[in-house]
């Protein structure tokens, strides 16, 4: 039981890190927040919630897999070397792909309630 909770230690301690470090992790969190504030604001369905809750947890996830992914890329290889810029943008690019899925998502959900709410037929 004590190793179980010590788990728990170990992953707020890589999320403080994370969001310590990653400003990109931070601008995420603070996305997910509006995204959260706008589903109550906008009465969102409980299909809707999963959506939007789905997408802040892929995009939260591969930004902290980027992140882990980076650490240890500067600690197998502090020097330049191709190989290692390849594996960070890769990791990079698997973010901005989730990203983008999450941005057309909120945007599918959010942009015909706006529309509907400031009077522009959707
Ligand atoms: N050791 C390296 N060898 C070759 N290219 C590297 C190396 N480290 C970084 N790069 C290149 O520089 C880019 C930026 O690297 P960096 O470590 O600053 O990543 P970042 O995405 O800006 O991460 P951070 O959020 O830590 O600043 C990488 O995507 C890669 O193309």
């Amino acid at each position: 039981m004590k190793k179980f909770l010590l788990g728990f230690t170990f992953a707020f301690k890589g999320l403080r890190y994370a969001f310590a470090t990653q400003i990109n992790f931070r601008v995420h969190v603070f996305a997910a927040i509006i995204a959260i504030a706008m589903g109550f604001w906008l009465h969102i369905s409980a299909a809707e919630w999963n959506w939007i809750l789905l997408c802040i947890a892929m995009v939260l996830l591969t930004e902290l897999l980027n992140t882990g992914i980076e650490t240890l890329t500067d600690l197998v290889s502090p020097g330049y070397n191709v190989l290692a810029g390849h594996v960070k943008d890769i990791s990079a690019a698997a973010v901005l792909i989730v990203a983008f899925f999450a941005l057309i998502t909120g945007l599918i959900i959010y942009l015909p309630k706006l529309l509907l709410l400031f009077g522009y037929a959707a």
